[in-house]
C-alpha cells in the first residue's frame, strides 16, 4: 500500500466518532454518570477512549467489566442508564475535527456522494449530526443499529453504497479503526485511516489500509476527479 495511493471514487463513506467528530468527552461523561449512578468506580477519559469503536453496548460492557465484574443483567441495566445520560450530553463537548468541513465541501463540489457509516446508535447519530451542523452534507447515514450487524461487518458499507447507487468498489471509506478498515476491505473498498481518532488502543499505523491522514483534508490528496 502506497502513501500516495489515488482513487476516483463516486462516493466517500465516513466513520463518525474519531473521524468527523471528537466525541470522546461526551462519551466519557455519559459513561461516568452511568458508573456513578450504579455506584461503580469512574473511568479516565483515556480508558473510555480505548473502549470506543464497537458501539454503545460494547463500551458499556467494557466500562462495567474491565478489571471488575458484572452480571449480564447489570450490564443490561447499565446500557439503559448510559443511553439516558448520553441523550442529554450528546454533542455538549463534541468538536468537529480540523479540516472536516472543508473536506466535505470540497468532495461535494466534485459531485461525490457522501455517507456516514457509524457504530453509534441512530437515536444518537442523527441528533448529533444536526447539532454539529453537518447533517446536510450527507446523502445517507447507516448507524450501529440500522442493521443487525455493525462494522467490521461489510454489510454496513454495502448498505450505504446501495442507498447511494454506487458499487462498493466505486466508493472510498475514511475511518479511524480496524472496524472501518475491515468493513471496507470486506466489501472490496479502499480505505484511508485518520491518525487522530480512536482505534481501541491499537496503533493506527499497524492497521492495513491505503493511506494514513493526519488531517481530514489530506484525503483530497488521494482523490482524483473521474
Ligand atoms: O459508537 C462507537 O463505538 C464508534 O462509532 P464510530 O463507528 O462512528 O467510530
Ligand atoms: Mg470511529
Amino acid at each position: 500500500m502506497s502513501a500516495s495511493a489515488r482513487f476516483a471514487p463516486r462516493a466517500v463513506l465516513f466513520d463518525l466518532d474519531g473521524t468527523l467528530l471528537d466525541t470522546i468527552a461526551d462519551l466519557a461523561d455519559a459513561a461516568n454518570l452511568m458508573l456513578a449512578e450504579l455506584g461503580r468506580p469512574v473511568r479516565s477519559q483515556e480508558e473510555v477512549h480505548s473502549f470506543v469503536g464497537k458501539g454503545i453496548p460494547n463500551l458499556v460492557r467494557r466500562c462495567m467489566t474491565e478489571g471488575t465484574r458484572a452480571t449480564e443483567a447489570e450490564i443490561e441495566t447499565a446500557v439503559a442508564v448510559f443511553r439516558r445520560h448520553y441523550a442529554v450530553v450528546n454533542g455538549a463537548r463534541t468538536a468537529i475535527y480540523p479540516g472536516v468541513i472543508e473536506t466535505l465541501q470540497a468532495l461535494r463540489g466534485r459531485d461525490i456522494r457522501l455517507a456516514v457509516v457509524t457504530n453509534k446508535a441512530e437515536a444518537f447519530t442523527l441528533p448529533l449530526l444536526e447539532r454539529m451542523g453537518i447533517a446536510t452534507h450527507f446523502d445517507t447515514v447507516v448507524s450501529g443499529d440500522t442493521l443487525p450487524v455493525k462494522k467490521p461487518d461489510p454489510a454496513t458499507v454495502r448498505l450505504a453504497c446501495e442507498r447511494l447507487g454506487v458499487a462498493p468498489t466505486e466508493a472510498l471509506m475514511i475511518g479511524d479503526s480496524a472496524n472501518d478498515a475491515l468493513a471496507a476491505q470486506g466489501a472490496g473498498m479502499p480505505v484511508l485511516l485518520v491518525t487522530y481518532g480512536y482505534s481501541e488502543g491499537v496503533p493506527v499505523d499497524t492497521i492495513e489500509c491505503d493511506g494514513l491522514l493526519s488531517n481530514a483534508l489530506q484525503a483530497l490528496d488521494h482523490i482524483v476527479t473521474a
